[in-house]
């Protein structure tokens, strides 16, 4: 049957971007719808600016723990210049005409599918038909139902990523990746800032004792940190905002910022009316191709797994390539999860606690870093860091690895290849790593795993 396209991408994030790149490489004929900016999420209110406002103020903590260097100077108005240079001054008329140039069709407008067989999608006022359809809507900020939020100043990640000014004082409600991040970048531009965490730990999903770290690192930098605690009521004080939490303590604040979780964007789509279901959180589930339906595809956070842009970027090259005709499948093993605090935050792998949910014999080491390299040392005159590893007692394999230090959202990758590959652990007691690097840590955490 003749279509108007061979595929129809609804959505321009990281996800969308990146199967529509493919797809128009590949030879097809492509539609791309977007309400908004292409970029997405992660170019203008996400990924990009925060990654680009946490710079400078990690550069000047670390010229802090070198020896003999002068504290750099921090000029609020020249980094939220280059935060807007890199959000495009939220523009994205050069990415329009950069897909149009490249021989896709783009329409600026929202998307709803309409029907199948062929694929029918309403965009704005066309309608269009495809062989395939890949519905990478992402995902947007959850609010917290909590009583009176919705009469005082709130902030989600789109208000605090583009921010104009440094608020005297923040509740940051939620202590995961958005809350540490966002809590430690205006903690260190001089906001005084209390983050409530209701989880048990910060950075719940992620091993415990690394949420212990966390909070100790937030706690020295004069981060009020509140874990397992949660707001029940905002209110107006005069100028200023009231947070009343459950243990009967209260937190005064000029904003709040939440950091508490994303939904996935499906609503508004019409899947269910052509007999396409959503899960309970409103996630569009795939299988390993990537795939909901004969024809269907989603990539990156609406499919609710792993809300990362390179789980986004990962599924649209699997989607992709098996629309393209080479079939791929999907494997999350081995997924790095980065914080881009100071120091920073890595995790790779399962916990300690999922692996023994399923059933593996598990062996792990820990390892304090100042206390067994030089690399610490050679770095910043008050060193600290740990790495923590995971292991598969009885396949001698690495299935984990967590750390906080310099750099350990780079050097996380050597236990993502290891987890990845099923990398022998003898192997990894027989590797050399240069002298002196913090990659050192790997075999001496891993000459203390009892296998
Ligand atoms: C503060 C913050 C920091 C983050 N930092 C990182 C990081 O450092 N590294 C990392 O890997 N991840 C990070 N993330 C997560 C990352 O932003 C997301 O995983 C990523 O943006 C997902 O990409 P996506 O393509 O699935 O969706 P999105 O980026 O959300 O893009 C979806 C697009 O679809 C469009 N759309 C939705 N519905 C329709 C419709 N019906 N019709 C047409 N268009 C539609 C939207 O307008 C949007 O442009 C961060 C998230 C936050 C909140
Ligand atoms: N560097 C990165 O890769 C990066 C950075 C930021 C965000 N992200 C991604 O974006 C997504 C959203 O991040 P997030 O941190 O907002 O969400 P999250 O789902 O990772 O964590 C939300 C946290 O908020 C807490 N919470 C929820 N409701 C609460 C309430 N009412 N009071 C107090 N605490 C509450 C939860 O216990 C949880 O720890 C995540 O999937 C994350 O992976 C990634």
């Amino acid at each position: 049957m003749s279509t108007d396209f061979d595929v129809i991408v609804i959505g321009a994030g990281p996800g969308g971007e990146a199967a529509a790149a493919r797809l128009i490489k590949g030879g097809l004929r492509v539609a791309l719808a977007e309400r908004e900016l292409i970029g997405g999420e992660c170019a203008y209110w996400a990924c990009i600016p925060s990654k680009t406002l946490l710079r400078p103020p990690e550069a000047r903590a670390e010229a802090d723990g070198a020896a003999g260097l002068e504290r750099p100077g921090l000029d609020w108005p020249g980094v939220r210049d280059y935060r807007d240079y890199m959000i495009r001054h939220l523009d994205d008329s050069g990415q329009v005409t950069g897909y149009r140039d490249k021989g896709a069709t783009v329409l600026k407008d929202t998307a709803r599918i309409i029907g199948r067989d062929p694929w029918r999608v309403q965009v704005g006022d066309r309608r269009l038909s495809a062989e395939h359809v890949v519905v990478a809507t992402g995902s947007e900020a959850v609010r917290p139902p909590i009583a009176g939020l919705d009469q005082v100043e709130v902030w989600t990640n789109r208000e605090a990523t583009t921010l104009r000014e440094i608020p005297g004082r923040v509740a940051m409600i939620g202590g995961s990746a958005v809350g540490v991040e966002l809590g430690w970048f205006l903690a260190r531009m001089g906001s005084r800032v209390t983050v409530i965490q209701r989880g048990p730990s910060l950075l719940d999903r992620e091993e415990p004792r690394l949420g212990e770290l966390v909070a100790d690192r937030l706690t020295k930098d004069g981060i009020d940190v509140r874990v397992g605690r949660q707001a029940d009521a905002a209110r107006r004080d005069g100028d200023h905002t009231v947070l009343d939490l459950d243990d009967g303590t209260s937190v005064e604040t000029d904003v709040v910022v939440l950091g508490t979780g994303r939904r996935p964007r499906t609503d508004g789509l019409g899947l269910a009316d052509v007999g396409v279901e959503t899960d309970a959180r409103g996630a569009l589930p795939v299988d390993d191709h990537c795939q909901a339906a004969e024809g269907l595809w989603a990539v990156g956070d609406v499919t609710g797994t792993a809300l990362f842009t390179h789980v986004a970027l990962y599924q649209a090259r699997v989607a992709a390539d098996t629309i393209l005709g080479t079939t791929r499948r999907a494997t999350y093993t081995a997924v790095p999860r980065v914080v881009f605090a100071q120091p920073e935050i890595a995790a790779v792998g399962l916990t300690g606690a999922q692996a023994r949910e399923k059933g593996i014999n598990v062996a792990t080491s820990e390892l304090d870093l100042a206390a067994s390299l030089a690399r610490p040392w050679t770095y910043e005159t008050d060193p600290a860091g740990t790495l923590g590893l995971i292991a598969d007692r009885d396949r001698r394999v690495l299935i984990g690895a967590w750390a906080i230090a310099p750099m350990a959202g780079e050097w996380i990758h050597q236990a993502a290849l290891a987890i990845r590959a099923q990398l022998p652990i003898d192997t990894l007691l027989d590797t050399v790593a240069q002298f002196p690097t913090y990659s050192e840590a790997y075999l001496a955490a891993a000459e203390r795993l009892d296998l």
